[in-house]
């Protein structure tokens, strides 16, 4: 049998790419099937494995297996009636017939912020590996997908140890997930590099026979997949590290737009200048109301807390600065609201009673539901907390936002939300809103007030129709 590898790694034996199951390809289980491991059980139906996704969410298994993907993310309800109808995933509450059915078991569960502040809260692991190792009855892999801090996989290791029969030789592995949401399906199916960490031969080889259809999708639009093939700690480290780059990245731009506000520059230009340098790229540097969402967060803050229980706090300092960056461009829309609208700011912030707000975004970016630790969102509520009446749309993010945030008005469309408005505040970039055509907006509206939280608007354009216009870091 010939298999084509990836010509700098080592190619596994026969023997350690025989799935324990009989089956000819290993049989695949994602366990958690929330944004990452229900993408992930699609998709890998779609590349022709047989695949169970499991969740403790009834609703949410009940949903998928009717063929409803339980959160918005493009392309995928198609695949998922496809791989449905087509018999090769099925989704369950139940781990016996999961632990039972797969060779290689994926942990895609949730690690969120701890209550207590910075670390990262791996219940949700604990919880997910106890119950499936209590079930295995053959040998079988478990590979960590939730981003964790670095030490969770030799935990792990441990835990299968207490709870697996010791005779299975069940086996732990690591490989980090890179995907974007609203680019998930196309990041699963086409990564642009995949990273193992194995301790064994054999979990090389059942990783290499898992990710054989993605390799293979490669090689028939001849390109190559970049295989990275390292230890536990590595593999657990490169995710955190990718993370606290991309947010570095993004805190970089929006430190210059804060130069840029009292300078009188435009980030907006100089983003583009500095980033013609192949060294420095242009690919994120959108200066704005900064990250948010349900990974570069909370990552970056449980990276900087693990790092302190290891001895190496100092190292990973400039992470709480780039926090700070972050959280202050927040503060900055409050700032240019009340300027706009002719209100003080004192030491705690505007008094915008009185004032009609029309805030346009909830989720923490375009193309997807998500509105955790939505910048969008927290500007939203600290608008009203200053007395505003906020008024918010979002084309895909409403119903998760009145969950998080019940306080503040929801509106059916963009036009009913900037019905009335003294001030428009756009803090998401959805098309709909960067297409917007400001003279019909500005006669629904009683002010022509715009702030751009995300520069994405024609500032010309909205000049013309009359607006007063203030974007981020720009003139
Ligand atoms: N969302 C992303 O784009 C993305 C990308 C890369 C990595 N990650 C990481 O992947 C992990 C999951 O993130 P997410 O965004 O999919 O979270 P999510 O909250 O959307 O999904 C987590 C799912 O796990 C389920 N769950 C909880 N306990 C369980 C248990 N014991 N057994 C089975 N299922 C259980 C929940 O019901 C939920 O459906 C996190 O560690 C995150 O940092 C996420
Ligand atoms: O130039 C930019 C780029 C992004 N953002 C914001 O940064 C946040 C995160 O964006 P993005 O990284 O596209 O979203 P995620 O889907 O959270 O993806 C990140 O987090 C995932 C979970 O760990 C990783 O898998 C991905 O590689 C990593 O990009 C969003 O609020 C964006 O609006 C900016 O403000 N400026």
């Amino acid at each position: 049998m010939t298999i084509p590898y990836p010509s700098t790694q080592p190619m596994p034996t026969i023997a350690a790419v025989t799935p324990p199951s009989g089956a000819a390809r290993p049989r695949l289980t994602f366990l958690g099937t929330g944004y990452l491991g229900a993408t992930y059980a699609i998709c890998f139906a779609e590349l022709g494995y047989e695949v169970i996704g499991f969740d403790v969410d009834a609703e949410k298994i009940a949903k998928l297996a009717g063929g409803e993907v339980p959160f918005h993310e493009p392309g995928l309800d198609e695949l998922l009636k496809r791989n449905l109808a087509a018999g090769r995933l099925r989704f369950s509450t139940d781990i016996a017939e999961t632990a039972v059915f797969g060779d290689v078991h994926f942990i895609c569960v949730g690690t969120p912020q701890r209550a207590d502040g910075m670390g990262a809260d791996l219940s949700y692991v604990e919880a997910a590996v106890t119950g499936l190792s209590q079930h295995l009855i053959r040998k079988a892999l478990i590979v960590g997908k939730s981003t964790v801090p670095v030490g969770t996989a030799e935990w792990i290791e441990q835990l299968v140890g207490k709870h697996a029969a010791a005779d299975l030789g069940v086996e732990v592995a690591w490989s980090p997930e890179f995907l974007q949401e609203g680019f998930a399906v196309e990041d699963v199916l086409r990564p642009n590099r995949i990273v193992v960490g194995v301790k064994t031969e054999w979990a090389n080889g059942m990783l290499y026979a898992s990710h054989k259809g993605v390799f293979d999708l490669a090689a028939t639009e001849d390109r190559e997949v970049p295989l990275v093939v390292t230890d536990f700690a590595t593999a657990e480290l490169v995710k955190v590290a990718a993370n606290a780059f991309l947010a570095t990245k993004i805190s970089f731009i929006n430190a210059m737009a804060e130069v840029c506000e009292v300078a009188g520059g435009d980030v907006t230009q100089l983003a583009r200048a500095i980033g013609y340098d192949p060294r420095i790229g242009n690919r994120f540097l959108q200066a704005g109301v900064g990250f948010g969402g349900g990974c570069l967060p909370k990552d970056i803050r449980a990276f900087q807390a693990r790092a302190q229980e290891l001895g190496a706090g100092e190292a990973l300092r400039f992470l709480h600065e780039v926090d700070l960056i972050n959280l202050r461009r927040r503060s900055r829309v409050l700032q240019l609201a009340a300027e706009l609208l002719g209100r003080r700011y004192g030491p705690a912030g505007p008094d915008l009673s009185g004032t009609r707000v029309a805030v346009l975004g909830a989720t923490f970016k375009p193309n997807s539901d998500d509105v955790r630790d939505a910048p969008s969102l927290a500007v939203a509520a600290a608008l009203s907390k200053a007395g505003a009446d906020v008024h918010v749309y979002d084309p895909q993010g409403m119903d998760n936002a009145r969950r998080e945030r019940p306080e503040l008005s929801y509106e059916a469309s963009m036009e009913d939300a900037v019905r009335g408005a003294d001030l428009v505040c756009v803090l998401t970039e959805w098309a709909d809103f960067r297409n917007a055509d400001p003279v019909a907006l500005g006669e629904l509206a009683s002010g022509r007030r715009v702030v751009d939280g995300r520069n994405c608007l024609d500032s010309g354009l909205w000049t013309q129709a009359g607006w007063e216009y203030r974007g981020m870091g720009r003139p």
